[in-house]
């Protein structure tokens, strides 16, 4: 399947319905009172995270989402119906952004969440609401208010507890491979990954994390050279990167050069992500023999200057990476809970009934006068019973 992780999209919420204006006219009864319902409120749209998905690749072929406009109210203090909200079902891991204001406006991370997006209108006041002891006949009314329209930006970022970070070639896809059961292409030339790859890896019944292997990353990436460095936003939720250097690159490069590159890359694309906790993994130690090893990790770390986690593994035979799992486990459980994100589930209703009619209403107070009343101003039904 296609791995799609950004699209953009329109919605439109509907447009609330118009109150009515209408009298009861009864056999007898000349005057028999206003008696025209409100209109119904217009559909929101709602983003709901739906754990079966994995992939915003619907959203390139359909990007313009409508919720239905409430129905206008009618004479006999028939309210209009309501229209439904409209749910639009996207991985879990949505980030979504308001294109225009660039506004984020929530993160969808649990099954089920659902985010509003979009505001449905809301109803107008049928003439009854206006009944007042000094206007009795009151030909006022107000139309429903225009649903929310936005253009949203929704990006797809994996969820994993791990990140690998690497130069093309540098065994990100052969660790994960080993660690975890998940199968990307592992071959020997640059750019074999195209799209990031999450793997579990089980350390028992109760322990496991999440780690993703994301393409190659080269130099210039920030702006754009190979693969660019799109995939990175994949790693802003990790709680801990591996920066696995090659120690044999077969291209002949220079090692350190090559780790500064990546560093250079990580900082120039964003001062959260190069401040991520991060540990060096200097694969491939199967070629070489113990002392040679020694010796170009130990000119690595110096020329870097580095003085964080460091852990030599071979992912191709598996040396060291149940030591580097375990390591990963114990770090994870040892960071404090991720702050409780607040559930956005749209619940909330900000709409309070009793204001809106109370300012619609006092509005129009000005108007109350009987003497403006122009038949043409109104859309009146009259209703005429026996
Ligand atoms: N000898 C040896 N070779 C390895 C090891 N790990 C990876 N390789 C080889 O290195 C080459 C690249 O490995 P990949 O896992 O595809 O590298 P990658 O970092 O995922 O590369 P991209 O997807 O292109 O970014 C393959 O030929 C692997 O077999 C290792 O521990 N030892
Ligand atoms: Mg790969």
């Amino acid at each position: 399947m296609k791995f799609v992780d950004e699209v953009e999209i329109r919605v439109e919420a509907g447009d609330g319905g118009n109150g009515c204006v209408s009298f009861r006219k009864e056999k007898y009864i000349e005057f028999g009172g206003p008696n025209g319902g409100d209109g119904g409120d217009g559909g929101d749209v709602y983003l709901i995270a739906d754990e079966n998905l994995n992939t915003l690749i619907d959203y390139r072929f359909e990007r313009f989402h409508r919720a239905g406009r409430g129905e206008n109210g009618r004479s006999r203090d028939c309210t209009g119906k309501s229209a439904d909200d409209l749910f639009l079902k996207v991985p879990v891991g949505t980030r979504t952004v308001d294109v225009d204001t660039g506004e984020q406006i929530g993160d969808l991370t649990q099954h089920k969440q659902q985010l509003m997006v979009a505001k449905g209108g809301w109803h107008g006041l049928g003439n009854t609401r206006f009944k007042s002891s000094t206007n009795r006949a009151p030909r006022q009314k107000t139309d429903g208010t225009p649903g929310e329209i936005r253009n949203l930006k929704l990006e797809l970022l994996l969820l994993a507890d791990v990140g690998l970070l690497g130069l093309p070639n540098a065994g990100k896809s052969t660790l994960i491979r080993s660690v975890s059961a998940a199968k990307p292409k592992v071959a020997d030339y640059p750019f074999t990954t195209l799209v990031p790859n999450l793997g579990v890896v089980r350390l028992d019944q109760q322990r496991s994390f999440v780690i993703a292997d994301i393409p190659g990353l080269i130099e210039g990436a920030a702006e754009g050279a190979g693969l660019g460095t799109q995939f990175l936003k994949h790693l802003e939720r990790c709680r801990v990167l591996l920066h696995v250097i090659d120690v044999m690159p077969v291209d002949g490069s220079d090692p350190v050069e090559n780790a500064r590159t990546i560093i250079g890359e990580l900082e120039r694309h964003s001062q959260a992500l190069s401040d991520k906790p991060r540990w060096i993994v200097f694969n491939k130690l199967d070629l070489l023999l113990e002392e040679e090893a020694q010796e170009i990790t130990n000119e690595i770390l110096t020329a870097l200057d580095w003085q964080g986690d460091v852990f030599s593994i071979s992912a191709f035979n598996k040396m060291g990476t149940d030591e580097l799992c375990n390591k990963l486990m114990s770090f994870i459980e040892a960071l404090p809970p991720e702050e409780e994100e607040v559930p956005v589930d749209g619940s909330e209703v900000e709409f309070k009934w009793d204001t809106y009619h109370d300012e619609a209403m006092s509005d129009l107070d000005d108007d109350l006068d009987d003497d403006d009343w122009d038949e043409d101003d109104y859309d009146v039904e009259v209703e005429y019973r026996q």
